[in-house]
């Protein structure tokens, strides 16, 4: 059987890591598109080089055309600039704008029956405008943070409880900025509610607990600033690839995951026409379904401050 070709557009650092995984999964075959002369040909001549010592047999290729992409399969967007130390997500704003105009332009002509999955910031601003400027359907127009950040708060959890993060279960949803919500109901270690283990580890102090996963919640709100903080020339790019991965797979083999991801909202979680990180079934088809359940007074609270921040940056494009 034929296997998917995968575009990557954007051949930076989450763009070729993304190509390095999907290559090593043997998702399926990988073109990668950048504007840089040389770049996307470059790094996929490497990596291609790389497949008799790691044994997949794909065709990988790169182009500074965005026709290279012609007949993708699915299409994943980290064109852009990524953020500086004292930058915020938002001051992305203009200039990843402009790239987007352009490269979803690209996609609407070359890979028209694509599902596209956008990480570019500001990710629900970026999201939004691709799905404008395609036409898409939105079920196939797909926004990643939730994954990432859900990933980096089951982190802080596991380490904090010093058991494996394989066993943590955590969902962030929101927007993805600093005012993203982090359930913490939700956040459990094979079932077991991580506020319980937390109250045992403080013997029984659940006051003290409370604190510790306030700030677990914080340390995630803050987790990219926290990586941009420490690189200096750029932002996190191996977790945003494993992220992407995991969403790329999940449609590539119509796995049905139920996974935190920007979608387009249409009365969900109380929201109309804004896309918004919220739990999704992801298949074959993208976005097969919006899962809703009910939040709490406070997570409700929280989330409706977060969707406020994505009015603000949306409603400025
Ligand atoms: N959604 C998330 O969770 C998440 C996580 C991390 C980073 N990001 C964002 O992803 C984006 C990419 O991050 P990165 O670390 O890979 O940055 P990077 O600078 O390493 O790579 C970006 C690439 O985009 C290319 N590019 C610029 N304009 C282009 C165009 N018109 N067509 C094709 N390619 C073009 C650049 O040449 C560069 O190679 C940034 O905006 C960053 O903020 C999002
Ligand atoms: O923080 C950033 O600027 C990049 C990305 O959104 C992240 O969360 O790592």
């Amino acid at each position: 059987m034929a296997k998917p070709t995968i575009a990557l557009v954007g051949g930076g650092q989450i763009g070729a890591t993304i190509a390095q995984l999907a290559a090593q999964r043997i998702l399926g075959h990988v073109v990668l598109y950048d504007v840089v002369e040389g770049l996307p040909q470059g790094k996929t001549l490497d990596l291609a080089e790389a497949a008799p010592i790691v044994n997949f047999d794909l065709r990988i290729s790169g182009g500074n055309d965005i026709s290279c992409i012609a007949g993708a399969d699915i299409v994943v967007v980290t064109a852009g600039i990524a953020r500086k130390p004292g930058m915020r997500r938002a001051d992305l704003i203009e200039v990843n704008s402009r790239i987007m105009t352009s490269v979803a332009a690209g996609i609407k002509e070359h890979a028209p029956d694509a599902i596209v999955i956008v990480l570019s910031n500001p990710l629900d601003a970026m999201v939004t405008l691709c799905q404008r400027i395609t036409g898409f359907p939105p079920q196939r127009v797909i926004g990643m943070a939730g994954v990432l950040d859900s990933a980096r708060f089951a982190s802080f959890i596991a380490w904090e409880l010093g058991v494996s993060v394989r066993d943590i279960n955590a969902m962030v949803l929101g927007g993805h900025g600093d005012a993203m919500v982090p359930i913490v109901r939700f956040a459990n270690v094979n079932g077991i509610p991580a506020m319980d283990l937390l109250t045992r580890k403080y013997d029984g102090d659940r006051a003290k607990a409370q604190q510790v996963m306030n700030d677990l919640v914080t340390r995630t709100q803050n987790a990219g600033g926290e990586v941009v903080e420490l690189l200096k020339t750029g932002s996190a790019f191996y977790s945003p690839a494993a992220s992407a991965v995991a969403m790329v797979e999940a449609v590539l083999n119509d796995q049905k995951r139920l996974l935190p991801v920007c979608a387009l909202l249409n009365g969900e979680f109380g929201v109309n026409g804004y896309y918004v990180g919220v739990p999704c079934i992801l298949g074959a088809r993208g976005i097969e379904q919006i899962v809703e359940f009910d939040l709490t007074e406070e997570e409700q609270r929280m989330f409706d401050h977060s969707v406020d921040a994505v009015k603000k940056l949306v409603d400025s494009l």
